[in-house]
This record gives structure tokens, C-alpha cells and sequence, in this order.
């Protein structure tokens, strides 16, 4: 069955949804491509930005296809990015609508819904929005059936390299209808997992705000390599990779336990041991776990800030 997406707040996540499951679109097989959404709408909060989107797809599509295709070319029945004003449109056009706008942005656009009068029941929506619960968004839409599903991931789920946490919830025989399609769309963002919404909080933290934790680390890194004299170019190849070489060993191994794998690298006496005793000292491991709870801590009064 063919369906409609609409995106609304195509920022920094709406855009990194769009560039995934445009990806699988492209380059998918036939029996994928059925799976996916054949019509997309974006809405933005100036016109400016509403133009731009198309741009930024437009030229998503030159670098993976690598040729000079135009969008109605590719599979695209119908693409149109609006603004802001015309979120109404959206939602009326779109049998999945996903919200990618900042939290405080949320209940002014839920109550232009409601006011609205539009049918809901048959719609899909999905959130990625951090701190905004189900339960608050079916009670600002006075809806208990319409499949409600919220997402947390991170930005490079634009690349397909995500890490997405999912959770579904409405009416039974919708949800059956629907959960397919929508987890195969989901999953062009990276790796999924199905957690109930409970863990949200906590994925926002992990997951969704982990892209930054790990650059701070990365950073770090890289400014330790300048000081001992090592290029910048160099000093930041050798650390990114390392930190990737090290996430692959973790895969690779089958989920070793971190502790097992740092094990390893150490030498009695050596250098590493000598560099994880001054890190502890510092206090690196227990701040990483404490920022990481914090943030979730931040993420839980997200939503009740109206
Ligand atoms: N950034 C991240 O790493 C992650 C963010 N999130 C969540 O994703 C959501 C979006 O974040 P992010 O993409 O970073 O934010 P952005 O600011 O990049 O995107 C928000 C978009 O919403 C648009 N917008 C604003 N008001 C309206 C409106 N009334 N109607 C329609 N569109 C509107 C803006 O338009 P314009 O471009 O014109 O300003 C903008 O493009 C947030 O709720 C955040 O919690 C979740 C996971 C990771
Ligand atoms: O910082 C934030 O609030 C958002 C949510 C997760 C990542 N960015």
C-alpha cells in the first residue's frame, strides 16, 4: 500500500530522517522500495529554510546516486516543503506525520491540531521529540486510538548509522496494520531497538545526545595528540579512528564487556594502566556517567515545560 509522509520541522533530524529513507528509496531493491513512503511533505518555520530542504535533498541524491537525477525521477509521486503556516496542509496530506520541532514548540502546534478538527484515527504519528510523552500528546489530542509511536536517535542517523529506540502504542489492529512499514522505514536511520517508553528519557540521554559526549571525548583526544607535536590532520585521523576500531572490536566480539576488551590493551607496568589510573583520578569515567544521567534528568522536565 502507498503512503505518505510528512515531515513537520524539517530541521537538524527531520532532514537526517528524510537523507536516510531517501537512501534506501534510491538504491533500494523494488521489495524494499514498497515498503517505503512514495509521497513527502516538509514544513519549516520560514520560507527560507522550507526552499533549502529541497536543496539539501536535491543534492543528497546527486552524492548517492552520483548522477545528475532529479527527484520526480526517483520514485517521488509528489514533494512539496512548505512552511510553518501550512502544518495543517501537512497533516491532512500525510498518513504519517513525524514531529521533529523543538519541545517548547510542541503544544502550540497540538492545540492548532485539535482545533482543527482533522480525523485522526487513520493517521500515524511519531515524535521524535525529547521529554514529550505519549500519554501528553494523546491527551492534547483527545485521542486514544491513532497509532502514537515515539523515536529517539542521533545525528548520524543521517548517514544510516544511527542508533534508534523505538516505541509503539494505539489501537491493536492499527498497530498490526502499520508496524512493519513503520520499522522499516525506521531502521534505514541505524541500528533499532524496541523499548518501552519508559526507557525514552534514558535513550535521549545515550543515544540522542551521545553523538556530543563522544566528540567532547574525541576532541580531547585530538587536542592531546596536537600538544605531543602530532598535526592536526593526522592527530585527528588517528583518533577517529581508533574510536571506530575500538566500536567495531566491541560488535566484533560479540558484545565483550568493555572491561574484558580494556584488559587487554594493558601491559603490567605499561602505559595504558598508567593512563587509566591518572583518567580515574580525574574523575572521567564517574563524570561521563553522571553527564549522561543529568541529561536524561533534563530530558524527563523537557516535556512539562509549557
Ligand atoms: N539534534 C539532535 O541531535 C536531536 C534532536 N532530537 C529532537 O528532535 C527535535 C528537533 O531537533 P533539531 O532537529 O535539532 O531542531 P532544529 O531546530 O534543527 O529543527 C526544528 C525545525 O522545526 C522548524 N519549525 C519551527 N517551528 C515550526 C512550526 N511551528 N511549524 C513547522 N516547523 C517549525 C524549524 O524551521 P526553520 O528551519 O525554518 O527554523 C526547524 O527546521 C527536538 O525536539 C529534539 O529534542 C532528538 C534526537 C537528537
Ligand atoms: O539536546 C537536546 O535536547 C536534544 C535531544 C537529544 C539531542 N539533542
Amino acid at each position: 500500500m502507498a503512503y505518505s509522509v510528512g515531515i513537520l520541522g524539517c530541521g537538524v533530524m527531520g532532514q537526517s530522517f528524510l537523507s536516510a529513507v531517501q537512501k534506501c528509496r534510491v538504491l533500494g531493491t523494488a521489495e524494499e522500495k514498497q515498503k517505503l513512503p512514495t509521497k513527502f511533505y516538509t514544513t519549516n518555520h520560514n520560507e527560507e529554510s522550507a526552499r533549502n530542504v529541497k536543496c539539501v535533498l536535491q543534492e543528497n541524491i546527486k552524492k548517492i546516486s552520483k548522477e545528475e537525477q532529479l527527484l520526480n525521477s526517483l520514485g517521488f509521486d509528489e514533494y512539496e516543503c512548505y512552511t510553518g503556516k501550512d502544518n495543517l496542509k501537512l497533516i491532512e496530506k500525510s498518513d504519517v506525520v513525524l514531529f521533529s520541532i523543538k519541545p517548547y514548540q510542541m503544544e502550540e502546534v497540538f492545540n492548532q491540531i485539535k482545533q482543527a478538527n482533522i480525523s485522526l484515527d487513520d493517521k500515524v504519528f511519531i515524535s521524535l521529540v525529547a521529554g514529550w510523552t505519549i500519554d501528553s500528546m494523546r491527551e492534547l489530542l483527545n485521542n486514544k486510538k491513532m497509532v502514537i509511536t515515539r523515536l529517539m536517535t542521533n545525528t548520524p542517523a543521517k548517514f544510516g548509522e544511527g542508533a534508534v529506540v523505538v516505541s509503539h502504542t494505539g489501537d491493536e489492529e492499527l498497530l498490526s496494520k502499520w508496524k512493519g512499514r513503520l520499522n522499516f522505514m525506521i531502521e534505514q536511520l541505524g541500528i533499532m531497538v524496541e523499548l518501552p517508553e519508559s526507557k525514552m528519557d534514558a535513550a535521549t540521554a545515550l543515544v540522542g545526545s551521545g553523538p556530543a559526549f563522544v566528540l567532547n571525548f574525541l576532541e580531547a583526544m585530538v587536542d592531546a595528540g596536537l600538544k605531543m607535536g602530532i598535526p592536526y590532520k593526522e592527530s585527528y585521523m588517528l583518533a577517529l579512528k581508533t574510536v571506530e576500531g575500538t566500536a567495531k572490536m566491541g560488535q566484533l566480539t560479540n558484545y565483550t564487556h568493555p572491561s574484558v576488551l580494556k584488559h587487554q590493551v594493558c601491559t603490567p607496568g605499561g602505559t595504558t594502566i598508567a593512563g587509566l589510573v591518572e583518567m580515574d583520578n580525574r574523575g572521567v569515567k564517574a563524570g561521563v556517567i553522571n553527564g549522561i544521567t543529568e541529561a536524561a534528568r533534563v530530558a524527563s522536565e523537557l516535556g512539562k515545560k509549557k
